[in-house]
């Protein structure tokens, strides 16, 4: 066996909450590198392509490919890639020994202790009574680590975790576990029955999804930005690092050498932004069977990277799997992308769109169908709304509406003089759709790539506003569910939040106005499974927070345009729109959407636009996202400016 210490220093491993990383230090002796065990681990060489220390390197795809792989995380640090490299080399035998079948990174840090010279210092001491780790008094600083009990991954100070692990991560047959939320499905089901995220791998793997297409997306139409982002891919990545190349045995133990880390890579990791796939819109009955909300439940791997008492604290205000028959909500987090987007030939977002026109050439979306287990319906067609949602969905039906709709407010700009909008009521009706060809689903493929979606930003920024208000218009949310909502949280004196309340579905949640736990919901691109996580936004919940993030390939990072209210999400000490976008990137997420909502309370504001996009951008960049990865988009969630279609507010015409 090589022992990674051949090669490397020693090196002590530091485990901690993601949080309180502190600097590694390096010394001529030995080597720091502090993990964050309960999270993601990227595991090193898979695709070289992918293995800028800036990018994501792994992805889910990866993951399930490898049996609900280990999740051990380590954060960007110099040193990360001496581990990435040792672990080249160890890899190949963890997969021998089938060691990936854990749940957490206790095994890697065995390993390490085991066969290497590297000094483990475990901060979780029944662990370290358990291997027998020496334990330095210097690091007990660490000691609120310790708080976070639900990072146990099972294993007890009697030496059982192998036992008890093995016993967590078998799946009886005919089953299959659904690496969300852990449910083990029935065989014949294409999607979780409890969270509907897509299964992975397929049981059939169908056609190739290579060979599908999809040409033409968002051409002609009236797609607003939002939901051409959300069919873009990103640029191409160049990897500007080099790596050590996996073992040939480790290739080929994952499923075929460079053909599965093709597919992979495709799939999960690197280039594509699902082309976005609206659902056929359908009768109540049948949205409401077909949707659903969820959170994810203490028994979902979101929850084990929580920190302890959390999965308990929030069971309470969980919805359980169960609730997913009695609620029709869908938790939607979305990118805005304004119409004009679509028409705009200049500028950044011209570029961005031409770098990442690779997928919406080619895509003749299609949506919603792919769940096996969802009934499609014909849309109806007799419920247009006189609201603008009906001029929205017909713009969206028919693209070349789209800018009759916008020519006629031709006389707006966005220029903060011209005062504040004219507020418009929120939207009693459900927009019924004609889908445009390429929002229908992959006729021909039976096989789509899981895309998840976090929505973040600083608490009443409007993440559930506008996920419930895209939902709502993608006609995932029906009509008589929306007035349900708004009955019932004007009921309560909390209209506004009607939209919110699709995602937020616990008592105490609405109650107190705020998203407390992640919401899961989904939609379906022609391509892509896209799983949505609406965060909370405020601190107390940066936990649940970052179980949803740990999970996310892209995100949407709501800005409130409010006068004080961006200030205050921007905030050095305690601000979550700087804390959120940290660590969605800490996270791996290079792709994102900035959607600075609320224009319509700052009167569309063209000079606030960019004041706000000039400042967070800046930090954003500061945090590591690409430019050219970052699309703005300024919009109003509660006015439905700029949302799945083009804002009929000439003042939000960038
Ligand atoms: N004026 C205006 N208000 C909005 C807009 N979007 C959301 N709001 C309001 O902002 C408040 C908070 O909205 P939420 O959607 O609950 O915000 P959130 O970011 O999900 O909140 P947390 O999940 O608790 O962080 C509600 O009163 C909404 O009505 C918007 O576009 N314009």
């Amino acid at each position: 066996m090589e022992h990674a210490s051949n090669r490397l220093p020693p090196l002590i491993i530091h485990r901690c909450w993601p949080l309180q990383f502190p600097t590694p230090r390096q010394s001529s002796t030995h080597s720091e590198i502090f993990l964050s065990p309960p999270l993601v681990f990227r595991l090193p060489s898979l695709q070289p392509s992918l293995l800028d220390r800036g990018e994501r390197n792994l992805r889910w795809g990866v993951y399930r490919h490898l049996r609900h792989s280990s999740q051990l995380r380590t954060q960007r640090t110099a040193l990360e890639f001496q581990l990435f490299e040792n672990m080249a080399a160890l890899l190949p035998k963890f997969v021998d020994r089938q060691v990936l079948l854990l749940h957490d990174s206790d095994f890697l840090l065995q390993y390490l202790f085991l066969h290497t010279d590297c000094r483990i210092l475990d901060l979780d001491m029944s662990r370290k009574a358990a291997y027998g780790y020496d334990y330095d008094d210097l690091y007990d600083d660490y000691e609120d680590y310790e708080d976070y009990e639900c990072y146990d991954d099972g294993y007890g100070e009697n030496g059982e975790a192998a036992a008890v692990n093995e016993e967590i991560t078998k799946v009886k047959p005919g089953l299959w576990r659904c690496s969300i939320c852990t449910y083990d499905n029935d065989d014949s089901m294409s999607y979780c029955d409890i969270c509907g995220v897509l299964r992975y791998p397929p049981s059939n793997t169908g056609k190739n999804m290579e060979q599908k297409t999809v040409g033409g997306v968002c051409k002609d139409s009236g797609v607003s930005r939002l939901a051409k982002s959300l069919f873009a891919s990103p640029p191409r990545r160049t990897p500007n690092i080099a790596v050590v190349p996996l073992p040939q045995s480790f290739t080929d133990d994952i499923g075929g050498g460079n053909n599965f880390l093709d597919s992979a890579s495709r799939s999960r990791c690197c280039t594509s932004i699902a082309p976005f796939k609206f659902d056929i819109p359908s009768p109540d009955d049948v949205i409401s069977n077909r949707l659903h909300s969820t959170k994810i439940t203490p028994r979902g791997r979101l929850y084990d990277c929580a920190p302890p008492g959390f999965a308990e604290k929030n069971a309470a205000t969980t919805t359980q799997p169960s609730a997913r028959q009695t609620n029709n909500s869908v938790a939607f987090k979305g990118k805005t992308i304004s119409l004009e987007e679509n028409n705009n030939s200049s500028g950044e977002r011209q570029k961005y769109f031409n770098d990442t026109s690779t997928v919406l050439r080619n895509n003749e979306a299609v949506a919603g169908t792919s769940s096996s287990r969802r009934t499609h319906s014909t849309p109806t067609r007799n419920q247009k709304s006189k609201h603008d949602d009906v001029g929205e969905s017909s713009s969206l039906a028919n693209g070349a509406k789209s800018e009759s709709l916008s020519s006629s407010l031709d006389s707006m700009s966005l220029n903060s003089k011209s005062g504040a909008s004219k507020p418009i009521a929120p939207k009693k009706t459900l927009a019924q759709y004609k889908p445009e060809k390429w929002m229908l689903p992959d006729k021909e493929g039976n096989v789509m790539a899981q895309l998840n979606l976090a929505i973040v930003g600083h608490v009443d920024s409007g993440k559930s506003t506008l996920s419930g208000r895209l939902l709502h218009l993608l006609g995932q949310i029906s009509q008589k569910q929306m007035h349900k909502y708004e009955k019932e949280s004007k009921q309560q004196g909390k209209g506004s939040f009607a939209y919110a309340w699709a995602l937020d579905e616990s008592a105490e949640e609405r109650e107190r106005g705020i998203t407390m736990t992640v919401a899961v919901a989904y939609f379906d691109t022609k391509k892509y499974h896209v799983v949505v996580l609406d965060s909370p936004g405020h601190k107390d919940f940066v936990p649940n927070m970052i179980s949803g993030a740990t999970q996310a390939d892209a995100a949407i990072l709501v800005i409130d345009a409010s006068v004080g209210a961006y200030e205050t999400g921007m905030d050095v000490t305690g601000g979550q729109s700087r804390e959120h976008a940290q660590l969605i990137r800490s996270f791996g997420v290079d792709q994102i959407i900035v959607a600075i909502n609320k224009m319509d309370a700052v009167g569309y504001s063209k000079e606030r636009f960019e004041l706000i996009k000039r400042q967070v951008g800046s930090f954003l960049r500061q945090c590591g996202f690409k430019e050219s990865f970052i699309s703005w988009v300024p919009l109003s969630a509660m006015e439905n400016q700029n949302l799945v279609t083009a804002a009929s507010d000439d003042r939000l015409k960038l």
